[in-house]
């Protein structure tokens, strides 16, 4: 199957995405906006106020008390609100957005095909659903609302400045051209290295979850210094691209402190110049500069907001990334359970890449209530049966046609089709939570009464009770405070829950004791019962009770027949159980068939 290409997702379409999101509470992001510009508007206001109270003393009106008391009470009847409100409103819209975008984005995953899922590393997934969802909500808490706040106080003093003296603003701002400029370019340069600054923070979190999760294989294989260089080396890109992040950041601010400060002197200059030819006041020139001084102020803001708002686009794009895959196809036909074989393949050919195929015109029918023995030599083929069954991958037109009793699964929909598998590994998968519901996640609202049943059918149930609590006992990430041997029989409970009528099972008993694969097996033959299985066998009391067993090579199923069939063939199976299942003397010995 060709390579998942690289998302060229356009910043347009991440904010278009992010919209999505934000219509429940665009009431409250409002609000948070119209705070934000009602408190530049108030900042103006304070300025334009400073120049009518220092034109007034100048001339030597009487200053007005009512004047003073009119601006008090606009500033606190305003201005408070209009603070609180600007940063209530952002907080709440922001937390509620992000709170929606996690659920969906949770939910989303769980409905992303296989395929996709396989070719990403966890690590990475967790960053962007950790990391990058942080920076998008740090924006929307801290930076959206200041885009609106800073621009409107710019240009309400700018405008309050050309009234009082046009002449000294176009004096002052001479150099406020080649300062946007540059900051233009720099910013540019600030875009490229955040985004490769959080794909590296992606790479460090997949580092550091592949070394966690192998723990025991890292310590048996001494493994930490070698895990921890790679970890060191990411995490030093990721320094030398904040740092270098830093330096064109650091670049602006001079820059922006030029702009600040030239006006400044500028205007001093100036100003001094236009008094002693009488052509403005003393008191103009201390209002100009108050207003300058605050016309300047979001320049001192805007490096920072141009660097989060850089990150924040970064992040934002690979958040989309993943909320924009395709998910699998949850519509569709459903699978009736029939009188028809319970599996069938026609012809089928499948390929992961274009270049290297896996299965060739593959046919083959698994009559009901029959126990087909999977095997073959290692990439044979095996584990892709089943993920074609389970609908994890699928197949194109003119691949040939895979049945489920009857029906073509193509274009089926998937929960159903589902629905008839209980799927077995050679270590089962346990979740972290009780063993009770670990068991129960076969069926959904099973009651307690089943969920025993269920364990007891599994040979499960005596070693439960002799847990410390019993059913109500935590199981350990992954199920690690379980033997192997205790992981699958609380699996096999699930299956029995689950009351699937089709089994595909991984040699469940490949990793495990003899004392454990018995408990296992006869748990596993109870299951069996009346059921149509498929298992990939690598132990010989696996094969030698199957109906029937098929050789896969290459692709194809190139024997098939009872152990005893095979062995007379003198094909490619008895040379295998040779090899792999005699000992030197000519017994029986259990080892893997590989
Ligand atoms: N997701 C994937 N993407 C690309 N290639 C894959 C993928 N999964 C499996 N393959 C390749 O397909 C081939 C068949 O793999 P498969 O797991 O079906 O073999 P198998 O017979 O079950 O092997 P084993 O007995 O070792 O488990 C292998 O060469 C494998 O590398």
């Amino acid at each position: 199957m060709a390579q998942e290409r690289k998302s060229r997702l356009t910043l347009w379409k991440a904010v278009s995405w992010l919209w999505k999101f934000t219509k429940p509470y665009r009431g409250w992001v409002l609000v948070g906006i119209i705070a934000a510009m009602a408190a530049a508007i108030i900042e103006v206001w304070t300025g334009s106020l400073t120049q009518q109270l220092t034109t007034n003393a100048e001339k030597g009106a009487a200053q007005s008390v009512i004047q003073i008391v009119y601006a008090v009470f606009t500033i606190i009847l305003i201005g408070v609100p209009a603070k609180y409100f600007m940063v209530y409103g952002v907080e709440k819209s922001s937390a509620l957005i992000v709170r929606d975008i996690r659920n969906h984005l949770m939910n989303h995953i769980g409905k992303l095909p296989v395929h996709y899922l396989e070719k990403q590393h966890s690590g990475d997934v967790l960053s962007r659903l950790s990391s990058d969802l942080r920076l998008i909500q740090q924006f929307l808490t801290r930076d959206l609302a200041q885009w609106f706040y800073h621009p409107l106080l710019f240009i309400g003093c700018f405008v309050c400045l050309i009234w009082i003296q046009w002449q000294l603003v176009v004096f002052s701002l001479l150099l406020l051209p080649f300062s946007l400029l540059a900051s233009q370019w720099i910013g540019n340069q600030l875009r490229q290295l955040t985004e490769e600054a959080q794909e590296n923070m992606g790479r460090m979190n997949s580092n550091l979850q592949d070394t966690l999760g192998g723990m025991p294989i890292v310590k048996s294989y001494l493994l930490s210094g070698i895990m921890f260089r790679s970890y060191q080396s990411l995490l030093q890109l990721t320094l030398q691209k904040k740092l270098a992040l830093k330096k064109r950041e650091a670049w602006i601010t001079p820059v922006l402190f030029t702009l600040m400060i030239s006006p400044i002197v500028f205007s001093v200059v100036y100003g001094s110049y236009l008094i002693s030819k009488g052509l403005f006041s003393t008191g103009e020139l201390v209002a100009f500069l108050y207003l300058l001084n605050l016309c300047l102020d979001p320049l001192d803001h805007i490096p920072a907001l141009i660097t989060n708002t850089f990150e924040m686009s970064g992040a934002l794009k690979r958040v989309v990334d993943i909320g924009n895959q395709p998910v699998e196809n949850q519509e569709g036909h459903a699978i009736e359970r029939t009188e028809l074989p319970p599996i069938e393949f026609d012809n089928v050919s499948f390929a992961y890449e274009p270049a290297s195929p896996i299965l060739q015109k593959l046919s083959f029918t698994v009559p009901k209530g029959k126990t087909i023995a999977l095997v073959g030599a290692s990439g044979g083929g095996k584990s892709t049966v089943f993920k074609l069954l389970c609908g994890f991958y699928a197949l194109q037109e003119g691949q040939g046609t895979i049945k489920v009793f009857g029906q073509p699964i193509m274009n089926s929909n998937l929960n159903d089709l589902r629905s008839h598998f209980s799927v077995m590994t050679q270590d089962s998968y346990l979740f972290g939570g009780t063993v009770a519901e670990n068991i129960g996640y076969g069926r959904a609202n099973a009651s307690m009464d089943e969920v025993i049943e269920a364990a007891k059918l599994a040979n499960a149930h005596s070693f439960i009770m002799e847990l410390p609590e019993g059913y109500q006992t935590e199981v350990g990430e992954r199920g690690g405070f379980l033997s192997g041997g205790q992981r699958q029989r609380i699996a096999i409970a699930r299956a029995f829950l689950k009351d699937a009528p089709i089994l595909l099972l991984d040699e469940p008993t490949s990793a495990l004791d003899t004392e454990s694969e018995t408990f296992v097996q006869e748990a596993l033959s109870v299951l069996m019962k009346e059921r149509t299985t498929m298992v990939i066998a690598h132990r010989l009391t696996t094969i030698e009770n199957a109906d029937e067993i098929w050789v896969m090579d290459r692709g194809t199923i190139a024997e098939a027949g009872s152990h005893a069939q095979l062995l007379a063939k003198k094909g490619l199976y008895a040379q295998s159980y040779h090899q792999e299942f005699t000992t030197d003397t000519g017994k029986s010995k259990e080892v893997a068939y590989t």
